[in-house]
């Protein structure tokens, strides 16, 4: 049903990452990719934890945290067109049409270009059209971090957050809805840009505490910018024999 991965080697320093479908691993420690503003996407489905280890990435890597889902709340909140627009379908768990998404996103990108280092895309795309319309519209992104967690975890968590996140859609209601669209049109997400680029998205599992989680996914970004060597953990994990992508095959 959803994907469980593998829970971290311990003699691998919590960065050995493995597949269950998979095991075509790929190294992404590139010194030759372009220097630039880098896009990541944080994907997963909901109250896997896309939030939560995107304030660690900003903590240590400043880009900009862009949550489309926060995007779109904060035009609910202040009632405007594409808000009134929106409510609805995310009451119900559905998808905003991607043209509205990828015009906040857009939006918020230029107004920053000059003072970011680079764009924390978490929870957008989520249908592969849009990853589609992402890719020719704005670009690639450098990492797909996508965080696996059971049903059961993100359905305890999304409750919990809900006794006091005021959130409309952390209801049961809605959060089963959330699940069906995550399995139908956000989950081949992951794939689509897995075919597109080996070794672009790395697999974490997000069921261990957030600092755990966050370990691979700081090797990941280190990974890109050609700074795996600065940090003792991570370079222990780039010189070992486990790659530090992987792709599902
Ligand atoms: N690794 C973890 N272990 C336990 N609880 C976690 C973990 N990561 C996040 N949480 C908790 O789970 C809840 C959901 O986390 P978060 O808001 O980061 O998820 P999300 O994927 O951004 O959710 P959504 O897609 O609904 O916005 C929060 O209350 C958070 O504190
Ligand atoms: O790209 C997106 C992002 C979000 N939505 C809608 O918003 C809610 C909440 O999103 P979170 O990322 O979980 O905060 C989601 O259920 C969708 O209804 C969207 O349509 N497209």
């Amino acid at each position: 049903f959803f994907l469980i991965a593998d829970h971290q080697d311990p003699a691998h320093n919590g960065a050995r990452l493995t597949s269950q479908m998979g095991q075509r691993k790929v190294c992404h420690h590139n010194p030759n990719l372009p220097k630039g503003r880098p896009i990541i996407f944080v994907l997963g489905g909901p109250g896997s934890g896309k939030g939560t280890q995107c304030d660690r990435i900003v903590r240590d890597f400043g880009y900009l945290h862009l949550s489309a889902g926060d995007l779109l709340r904060d035009e609910v909140k202040y009632g405007t067109e594409i808000g009134q627009e929106c409510e609805q379908l995310m009451k119900d768990g559905k998808l905003v049409p991607v043209e509205v998404t990828l015009k906040l996103i857009k939006k918020a990108m230029k107004e920053n270009r000059n003072s970011t280092t680079g764009f924390l895309i978490d929870g957008f795309p989520r249908a592969v059209d849009q990853a589609e319309v992402f890719e020719k519209k704005v670009g690639r992104p450098k990492l797909v971090v996508f965080l696996d967690c059971p049903r059961e975890e993100m359905e305890k968590r999304l409750l919990k957050r809900g006794e006091t996140s005021g959130r409309s859609d952390d209801n049961m209601d809605t959060i089963l809805k959330r699940f069906d669209t995550f399995l139908l049109e956000s989950m081949p997400v992951v794939k689509y840009y897995d075919n597109l680029q080996p070794g672009l998205v790395i697999k974490v599992s997000s069921v261990p505490p957030p600092d755990d989680v966050y370990k691979e996914i700081y090797c990941a970004i280190l990974g890109f910018r050609g700074e795996m060597d600065t940090d003792p953990m991570c370079a222990a994990l780039h010189h070992s024999d486990s790659c530090d992508r992987l792709s599902f095959a």
